[in-house]
């Protein structure tokens, strides 16, 4: 079943292993696949509305990836700083998600932090943690990505590899987790034997168990369901919260929720 019905690997792995920013420093572009503005689906500020920009191009390939448009196939038109911030004032919310694909692979993407922040907007940087620009956001979301993440082998050679080299770069994490004035370490979980590994990633980045959520991989209200009775003991056993995806639940997963 992995893998079976996800999209293809159609690019190289080295065309969309860096970033989709622009060469210009001092004029940054981004590659966005989508914004819009819908509430908060996961974690500590569930419920939240917020403006969604989600950049497109991922450094690696998870075989569960719910936006491979924005990672396995990306997709997307350039954007401005400018034209960001003016879509981000018009919103009726100064709540700001930044997600992908991954965010903190864009060129720019320190100074559109800061331009957002500086504009009064609070600014969650949803992560898998990879890399660290020298980004400083109001709560970082980082989304450490486990082996069961990895792609198939025989399908996708090339980017099983380098997703395999780069998902887990714990130095990394923890200057990210230090930057930030807040951090939630939301792990996706697809099966309970999966629990070793996470703990001990926990232990690795030293953060506290109420900073920890629990997520079931899947993409409809049925499979969160199916993981809810088996996923929130564990959690709770562990004093960590259970994540659900409300998103999900409120739309369907439909792209601009
Ligand atoms: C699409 S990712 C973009 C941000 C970043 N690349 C990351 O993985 O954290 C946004 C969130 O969705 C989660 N996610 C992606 N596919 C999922 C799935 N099939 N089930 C549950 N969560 C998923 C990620 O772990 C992350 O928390
Ligand atoms: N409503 C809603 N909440 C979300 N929280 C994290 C999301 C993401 O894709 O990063 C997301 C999303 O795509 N939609
Ligand atoms: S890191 Fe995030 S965007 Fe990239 S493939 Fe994994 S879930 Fe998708
Ligand atoms: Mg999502």
């Amino acid at each position: 079943m992995k893998s079976a019905d996800r999209p293809v690997d159609v690019l190289p792995a080295e065309k969309l292993a860096k970033t989709p920013g622009s060469a210009d420093a001092d004029a940054p572009t981004f590659l966005i696949s989508e914004t819009f503005v819908s509430r908060q689906g996961e974690g500590s500020l569930t419920g939240q509305s917020s403006v969604f920009l989600r950049t497109s191009g991922c450094n690696l390939r998870c075989w569960f990836c719910d936006t491979p448009y924005a990672s396995w196939n990306p997709e997307g038109t350039r954007q401005t700083i400018d034209e960001l911030l003016q879509l981000v004032s018009d919103a009726d919310t100064s709540h700001v998600v930044l997600t992908g694909g991954e965010p903190l692979i864009a060129s720019g993407i320190v100074q559109l932090v800061d331009r957002l922040r500086e504009a009064g907007n609070h600014v969650t940087i949803e992560t898998a943690g990879t890399v660290d620009p020298g980004v400083r956001c109001d709560l970082l979301s980082l989304s450490p990505k486990l082996r069961a993440s990895t792609p198939d082998e025989n399908e996708h050679p090339r980017w099983a590899k380098l997703h395999e080299q780069r998902r887990l770069p714990i130095h990394t994490m923890r200057t990210l987790i230090q930057s930030a004035e807040a951090t939630q370490v939301k792990f996706v979980v697809d099966s309970a034997d999966e629990m070793t590994e996470i703990d001990d990633v926990i232990s690795q980045l030293r953060v506290s168990p109420e900073q920890v959520w629990l997520m079931p991989q899947g993409v409809s209200v049925q499979e969160l369901d199916a993981a809810k009775p088996w996923l929130e003991p564990i959690a709770q056993s562990r004093g960590y919260h259970y994540c659900d995806r409300m998103h999900i639940r409120w739309y369907g997963n439909r792209r601009g929720t």
